[in-house]
């Protein structure tokens, strides 16, 4: 599993886009009936997709984590971003159709990925957090959970944002999940933007078409870079950085923290005009 050291934001101002993309972008994750996933110390974030085609993926276990199994000392957050897909958790069957939630708690040992149908392949994306305590394996549809509208065609920022794992839905110890669609025509995502001191973030683009990237916007909200990001992509974001982005077209992407709390709500927003 590859391992990515955490960034001070003094030290960012200096990065150039080779050494951004370095530190910050989670590419090449989508590997053919494989499981990988990549180690970040933010928050001990482990962050991977797993794309069964052919056959069924193991979860795994990994070295780095000097565990008995995956979810010992950790929890998971999975949603399924491709087609129609099943996961099976210490024997229990759960299908998944895309933009489907299933989270699995500290103590689940065997975790099996499947996907129905080869030519349409489920792709699930994973968050994983180190957790103290068991809670109960949940899942929710996409249809089900809570979700707000933001924005306007006008600002060309209209959304919609989809919470699945957070304080008032699927409970957790650390993990926040969720997911937010760009309507026909909008392309900002999380304008304003902001930051939140408490949990480190990570992005993960997906519906983005093959020949249309997302310009994602990072950096103290006084010092902003960018990076661009593919369909697949993931990119992390340090407590320091704001998390926004501007599509070439609109697209999804799942939202996904760990630290301090699990209050969706605080966040501390900067008015664009602030930006630069
Ligand atoms: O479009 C948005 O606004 C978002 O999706 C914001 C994210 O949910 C987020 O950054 C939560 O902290
Ligand atoms: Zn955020």
């Amino acid at each position: 599993m590859k391992q990515i050291q955490a960034v001070h934001s003094e030290d960012f101002k200096s990065y150039d886009t080779e050494k951004i993309r370095e530190r910050f972008l989670l590419d090449d994750l989508k590997a053919t009936d494989k499981a990988n996933f990549v180690y970040s110390h933010y928050d001990r974030m482990v962050t991977g997709l797993i794309t069964p085609v052919n056959s069924v993926v193991d979860l795994g276990n990994y070295d780095i984590l000097r565990a008995d199994y995956f979810l010992e000392r950790r929890e998971l957050g999975v949603i399924n971003v491709g087609g129609a897909g099943t996961i099976v958790a210490d024997g229990t069957s759960y299908d998944l159709n895309k933009k489907d939630c299933l989270y699995l708690g500290k103590g689940v040992k065997d975790v099996k990925f499947s996907s129905k149908d080869a030519s349409n392949p489920a792709v699930f994306y994973a968050l994983s957090a180190p957790a103290h305590t068991s809670h109960p394996t949940a899942f929710a549809s996409h249809a089900d959970v809570f979700s707000a509208d933001l924005g306007a065609l006008e600002t060309a920022n209209q959304r919609t944002i989809s919470r699945y794992i957070h304080k008032d839905g699927i409970q957790s110890c650390q993990l926040v999940m969720g997911l937010t669609s760009l309507a026909n025509g909008s392309i900002w995502n999380t304008i304003p933007p902001h930051t939140h001191d408490r949990r480190m973030e990570v992005y993960f683009y997906f519906d983005v078409e093959a020949d249309q990237r997302v310009i994602h916007f990072m950096g103290e909200p006084q010092q902003t870079r960018h990076i661009v990001m593919a369909n697949h992509e993931a990119v992390l974001s340090p407590t320091w950085s704001i998390h926004s982005g501007a599509g070439t077209k609109n697209y999804s992407f799942i939202w996904g923290m760990a630290g301090e709390n699990l209050d969706y709500a605080d966040m501390d927003t900067f008015p664009v005009a602030e930006l630069r």
